[in-house]
Order: C-alpha cells, then structure tokens, then sequence
C-alpha cells in the first residue's frame, strides 16, 4: 500500500472538517471506498449530493466495519458516544482517529471503548475556518497547515506512520505532542482568541442596546476580524471550552494579568511601556506572515457556503 493510502477509509461526522478530508482524499485518490456516517438523513443527503463519497450510511457502526482508518470529526462533546457507538464494529488492526479541538478529554473519552488490536491515534489538524456544515469544507483546508498528533502511550510505531502519511498526503506538516502540553498551547493560540472574540462582539452588542448607540453599524475592520471568529460554531466552541475548561482559565487568568497591566499603562499615561508592547507583538505578527502561515483571508476567498451540519 502506498504511503498515505487506506483501502477504505470511514468519516464519521461530514461538517467543515469531515468534508474538507473527504475532498481532498478524493483529490488525492487516498482510498478505494470512503464511507460516510452522519447523525442526520439531510446532511447524508447533502454529503452525496456533493460526491463526498463512496457510501453513505446513517449507522456510524455501519460505516466503519472493515474500515482501515475511521476519522471522527464531530464536536469533542460528542466523542464519547460517537466511540461507543462504533466500538464493536472496528476491525482489528484499524487506525482510529479524531480531528477535535481538544485532545485530554476526547482520550478520556473515546480510550475506554477502543478494543484491544484497533490502534487509537487521537489527532488535530490545525486548519478550520468560521464555517460548518458539509458545503463548507475545500480539498485545500490542510495544505501547509499543521496536524498534531497526540499519540497514547504505547502506540503503535508503524499505525502512527502511517497516519502521519495521510496527513501528510493531504499537503499537512504532522507534529507529535502529549495531550496535556497540546491543550495548554491551543488554549493561548486557538481557544482564547475565540473567546475573546466572543466576549468582544457581545459587549459591543450589549452596548448599542442599552446605549442605542451605533456600534455595530460603524464598526471597522478591526472590529470586524473580531466578527469573523465570534461566527464560529456554537456548538463546537460550546464544547471546546467545558472540555479544555483548566487549561482555558489557566490562560485567562493570565490573559486577565496582562490585560490589567495594560489597563495600568493607559490610566497612567505611560506611553513606553504601551509602544513596546506593541512594538514586541507586530514583530510576531510579521514573522507569522514571513513563515507563510497567513491565511487570514476570510474562508480563504471562497463564498460563504450554506452552513448546515
Ligand atoms: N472548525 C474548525 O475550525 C476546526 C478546526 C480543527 C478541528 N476542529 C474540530 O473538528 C471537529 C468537527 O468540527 P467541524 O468544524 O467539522 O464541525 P461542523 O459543525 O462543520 O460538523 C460537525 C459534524 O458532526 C456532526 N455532529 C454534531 N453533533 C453530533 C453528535 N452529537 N453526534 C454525532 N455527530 C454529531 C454534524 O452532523 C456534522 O456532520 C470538532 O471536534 C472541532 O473541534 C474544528
Ligand atoms: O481560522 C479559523 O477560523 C479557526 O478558527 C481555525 C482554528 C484556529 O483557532 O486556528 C480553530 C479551531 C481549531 O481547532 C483549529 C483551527
């Protein structure tokens, strides 16, 4: 079998993330039969309708039997039941893998339902856009993105190889991690950029409600990179934060330091210490843009899609 191929490979979950793979595996002809599950009979619909794949089947424990590797792609909250559902179809010798936000509770999730011979290789592609739902997806999500991996101990060297080569193959550059140091990292990089985003919208809301002022309507485009974050997924981000809650309010507690500091220097006049900070964060920001890793346009220049799921 060639680096990076599977004979049949199963996508449980077909939103953002589980479409994005399945186009670029058909792009990139990575298998022989992709199968499809997803939890609701329109979004099956609409999965062939878009030529997603091969099969298409409501029973996620369907989909997987004689699967080589299954990818989970469903909000982490739903991790747990998504493996117990699947547990006694897997074939022995499967890859098992998922795509979640949060690595140290889908583990403590999915784990206990993994028989023994399947080879359980949790995952994170770096990659996303505020869209959902099977249209949002694009072949191209992953290429020259990261994908972390955050293998349990006693993984199998050649399974995790081979996953690797998958990732790769879909154009991802594939690092390894424990879980517990992933989840503090997207904490500070992913999680609170979110949030904050979230927090940042609903007060400017909340402000032209009680003010009648006229916030949203005049906002800048400052505020409006702010806007595209806070358009993620409810339900995603909803999850996100109740299974990475310490790491998150470890950071926040941070964050709200910093933040403090900030507050300080501006009450105080103190202008130095403003300008270096600011000096200290554009540099990151354009050795971001030097390490090619800008892909702040909006959805990558594509339409906005319709975003059921
Ligand atoms: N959106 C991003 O930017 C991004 C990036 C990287 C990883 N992720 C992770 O990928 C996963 C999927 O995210 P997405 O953006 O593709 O979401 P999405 O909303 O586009 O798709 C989610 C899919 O999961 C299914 N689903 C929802 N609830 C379910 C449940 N209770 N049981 C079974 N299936 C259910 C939906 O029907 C849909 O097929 C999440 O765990 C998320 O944390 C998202
Ligand atoms: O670019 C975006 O819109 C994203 O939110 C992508 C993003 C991120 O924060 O970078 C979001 C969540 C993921 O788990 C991985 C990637």
């Amino acid at each position: 079998m060639t680096d990076g191929h599977f004979d049949k490979i199963a996508l449980i979950g077909i939103g953002l993330i589980g479409s994005s793979i399945a186009r670029a595996v058909k792009l990139k002809g990575l298998a022989k039969s992709v199968v499809i599950s997803s939890r609701s009979q329109e979004t099956l619909d609409r999965a062939r309708a878009l030529d997603l794949g091969t099969d298409y089947v409501l029973d996620a424990g369907e989909a997987v039997e004689d699967a080589d590797l299954v990818i989970v792609s469903v909000p982490v909250g739903a991790s747990g039941k998504v493996a117990e559902a699947i547990a006694p179809h897997l074939k022995p010798g499967a890859i098992v893998t998922d795509v979640g936000s949060t690595k140290g509770s889908v583990v403590a999730q999915m784990l206990p339902h993994i028989p023994k011979g399947v080879h359980f290789i949790p995952g994170h592609p770096l990659a996303g856009t505020e869209h959902s739902g099977p249209d949002a997806g694009f072949a191209e999500l992953f290429q020259g993105r990261w994908c972390i991996l955050t293998p349990v101990h006693g993984t199998d060297k050649e399974a995790k190889r081979r996953l690797a080569a998958f990732w790769e193959a879909l154009g991802s550059k594939v690092d390894e991690m424990d879980m517990e140091h992933h989840d503090k990292v997207l904490a500070i990089v992913s999680h609170l950029p979110h949030i904050i985003a979230y927090n940042i919208v609903g007060t400017a809301d909340d402000l032209e409600t009680v003010t009648e002022s006229e916030v949203i309507k005049y906002s800048a485009s400052g505020f409006r990179d702010f806007t595209r974050l806070a358009a993620s997924d409810p339900t995603m981000w909803r999850d996100v934060c109740l299974h990475n809650k310490d790491a998150i309010l470890e950071m926040l507690a941070r964050f709200s330091e910093d933040l403090a500091y900030l507050q300080r220097a501006i009450r105080w006049g103190d202008g130095e210490k403003l300008f270096d900070l600011f000096t200290r964060t554009r540099a990151i920001r354009r050795s971001i843009i030097d390490a090619g890793q800008d892909t702040s346009a909006p959805n990558f220049g594509r339409p906005v899609p319709d975003e059921k799921a």
